[in-house]
């Protein structure tokens, strides 16, 4: 094609890539050629919209204006907003950057694009003005943020022809609030500790049964309330898991499922780690550097994520078995793992 307006910069794309997303970024320059600089620029861009969203130093009254008109500034060569803390703020400084990458993608997947930024951008507005009270917000919530994140993936698989398959919005969602969730669970002492407000998205229809006010998880005089509300979380995600395990087994193409599938495991990695742990509430509990990598090489098919989700299954089994036996959720949490068994 000739490039009207110089060719875009995708090294510089791909470098703030890798800035933004560690491992997985890896694991995107891995896809496919007509599907690779597609994802690349979906990433920047939700992140980017992330970035405003999560800016508490942005008043209310500008921010959420910012996020509803995102989706037409992904055509505006020059528009930026700088906002944003380190590699964040690096993105949000060369926005331009990805602009001009955007524009030479192909017309299908800008159009997929736009439509997941408008409805996104829509949805997090909606919540700058309310908090996430009930299991219902908390599901709402997590597809404005994540699930459109899985359905507008499904749009560019299809749309890149590399995947035919029946991969429908409610398989594509719990894609999304498998991983939101476990990130919600998992970042719950980083949240709560964040100046200049913490932004705090555990339902109150859950936590409110443990605890007055969620800070009150951070004293340690209350750690058996704190640790009883985890795990009801931790059953809560893991009804996701079937769904889950369904998407991926529907994919066709080897790339497009390891980037699908490494996430997942990393996330039910994660929820082991964290169930009935009380370290959560006192730094940050992350899988073991070493299983990532392992993960991270052996995810090749469906076989070894039914190997990878049986371990960690078995893992927060023996917990219900053991330390959690006279937690209530732990019965509950039994049954929907023997579904995922
Ligand atoms: C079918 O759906 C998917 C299939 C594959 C991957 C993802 C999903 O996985 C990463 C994985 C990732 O970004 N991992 C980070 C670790 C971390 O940030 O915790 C990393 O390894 O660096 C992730 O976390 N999110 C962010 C959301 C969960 C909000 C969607 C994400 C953001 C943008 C895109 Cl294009 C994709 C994803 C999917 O999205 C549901």
């Amino acid at each position: 094609k000739a490039q009207t307006r110089g060719s875009p910069d995708w090294d510089f794309c791909y470098s703030l890539l890798n800035a933004v997303s560690r491992s997985f970024s890896i694991v995107i320059q891995q896809l496919p050629p007509q599907l690779r600089d597609a994802v690349c620029i979906f990433y920047l861009v939700l992140r980017a919209l992330d970035t405003i969203e999560d800016d508490m130093t942005i008043p209310v009254d500008v921010k959420v204006p910012e996020l509803v008109k995102f989706h037409t500034r992904l055509r505006d060569r020059e528009w930026k907003y700088v906002c944003g803390e380190k590699d964040y703020r690096r993105l949000m400084l060369n926005y331009p950057l990805v602009t001009q990458a955007f524009l030479q993608l192909d017309s299908v997947h800008q159009e997929v694009i736009t439509d997941i930024a408008r409805r996104m951008g829509k949805g997090m507005a909606e919540f700058i003005e309310r908090d996430v009270e009930t299991v219902q917000d908390y599901d709402l919530y997590c597809h404005y943020v994540a699930g459109l994140t899985g359905l507008g993936l499904v749009h560019l698989f299809k749309a890149s022809r590399l995947e035919h398959g029946d991969l429908p919005d409610d398989l594509a969602n719990s894609m999304g609030l498998f991983l939101q969730k476990t990130n919600i669970i998992r970042d719950y002492l980083e949240d709560i500790n964040e100046e200049p407000a913490p932004r705090m998205f555990w339902p109150k229809e859950i936590w409110g049964k443990y605890g007055r006010v969620l800070e009150d998880f951070k004293d340690p005089a209350n750690s058996a309330a704190a640790v009883q509300c985890l795990n009801h979380l931790v059953l809560n995600v893991m009804r996701h898991a079937v769904r889950s395990l369904e998407f991926l087994s529907r994919l066709q193409d080897i790339q497009v499922f390891r980037f699908c599938a490494i996430p997942q495991v990393m996330a039910i990695g994660t929820l082991a780690e964290c169930f009935n742990n009380p370290q959560v509430f006192t730094g940050v509990v992350k899988m073991r550097r070493g299983e990532t990598a392992k993960y991270m090489v052996s995810i090749n098919s469906m076989r070894n994520v039914y190997l990878a989700f049986a371990h960690f299954a078995c893992i927060m089994i023996k917990k219900c078995n053991g330390p959690a036996q006279n937690d209530p959720h732990a019965t509950e949490l039994h049954v929907v793992l023997n579904e995922v068994l």
